[in-house]
């Protein structure tokens, strides 16, 4: 009798930056309780799962000699979360994994997570589960604190670690120079520097989120330029001097405004439009403060199944520094 091999499923799953990132104190659990807006951005992985007998992960792309390939990615994680979910061998799952990165590794911009979220949606529709939106959801905020927004993509509202989560209107897209380091930056120690601050320092906090919420209802970057604020920001800076002069050299270069992304290292600068962004990041490009630079606009969707083959993605855009 033939058998029929279910084809392999990719899925595209994009960035995140935050534009607000409020961090309250630590809580029992050690985790911080936050408030903050996540923009999802077109730097993307792409992950594709297929059925194996022998199971096995390969990751190639932007930073893959950093990403663990054992039962330590994420995308494990995930595919145990699932298995579990729907009654299945957690230990046994028969799949072969293939991670494409784009995402910069340990960047701040939530790529493990991303390669978890694509990760269930990819083994939902190859098991054909049919689990929706808030089951997948759930399953999500069990492996990471970014993995539900990854699924969800778009702008949102995180509250709670980040994991709970509401759409936020934003008008028109808006065009990003994305500055990577050399090398990664670990949200643990961010959170561990920013409570050791706080306590030498007292509690500089970022305002209230409202302002922002505006700004980008109204679709203009110069407002939203304004607003931008990270509390891990003062962390990151303090871990990694460095990045002052990159951030510094983003503005020069001509961006609105530059903020660390999430834990960091990766810094974001907002342009006023593509065309700016293109010029900004040469410029940047050019002052060697990092080790490459990307242009990116956002917001894009988040998780999706892409009828193309992996090897047929579009080559972000890049300039290397
Ligand atoms: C800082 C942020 C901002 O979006 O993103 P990244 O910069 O890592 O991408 C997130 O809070 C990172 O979320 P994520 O990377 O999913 O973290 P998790 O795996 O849930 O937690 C890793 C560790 O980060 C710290 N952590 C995370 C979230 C949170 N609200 N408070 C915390 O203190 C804890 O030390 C935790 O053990
Ligand atoms: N699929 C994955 N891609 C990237 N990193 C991963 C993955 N799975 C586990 N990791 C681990 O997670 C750490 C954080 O990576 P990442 O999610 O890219 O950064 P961040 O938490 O700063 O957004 C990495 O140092 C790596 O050891």
């Amino acid at each position: 009798m033939l058998s029929v091999v279910p084809t392999p499923i990719t899925v595209r799953v994009p960035a995140k930056v935050n534009l607000h990132l409020s961090v309250g104190d630590a809580r029992p659990d050690g985790y911080h309780e936050l408030v903050t807006v996540f923009q999802a951005l077109s730097l993307t992985d792409d992950v594709t799962v297929m059925a194996a007998d022998e199971p096995g992960l390969e990751v190639k792309g932007e930073g893959a000699d950093e990403v663990p390939t054992g039962p330590d990615n994420l995308v494990w994680k995930a595919v145990r979360l699932l298995a579990e979910h729907c009654g299945r061998d957690p230990e046994n799952p028969g799949l072969h994994i293939s991670i494409n990165k784009g995402i910069p590794v340990a960047g701040g911009m939530a790529g493990g997570s991303a390669d978890a979220a694509a990760a269930l949606q990819a083994v939902n529709q190859l098991w054909r589960l049919e689990l929706g939106r808030d089951e997948l959801s759930e399953i999500a905020g069990k492996i990471g604190s970014d993995v539900p927004f990854s699924l969800q993509g778009g702008t949102a509202l995180g509250t709670g670690r980040g994991e709970r989560l509401v759409p936020v209107l934003a008008r028109h897209t808006f065009h990003w120079v994305i500055a990577l380091d050399r090398e990664g930056l670990s949200t643990p120690a961010a959170y561990g520097e920013l409570d050791r601050l706080r306590a030498e320092n007292g509690n500089g906090r970022i305002g209230e989120v409202e302002p922002l919420l505006e700004a980008l209802a109204s679709g203009d970057p110069r407002q939203l330029a304004l607003l931008l604020g990270n509390d891990l920001q003062a962390a990151a800076v303090s871990l990694r001097p460095g990045l002052r002069r990159t951030l510094r050299a983003g503005v020069q270069a001509g961006a609105l405004a530059g903020i660390v992304s999430g834990s960091g290292p990766t810094c974001a600068f907002l342009c006023t439009d593509a065309d700016e962004a293109v010029r900004v990041a040469a410029e940047l490009s050019g002052a060697g403060v990092c080790r490459t630079v990307r242009v990116a606009h956002g917001p894009v969707p988040g998780a999706k199944v892409v009828s193309e083959e992996p090897a047929n993605r579009p080559t972000p855009p890049q300039v290397h520094a």
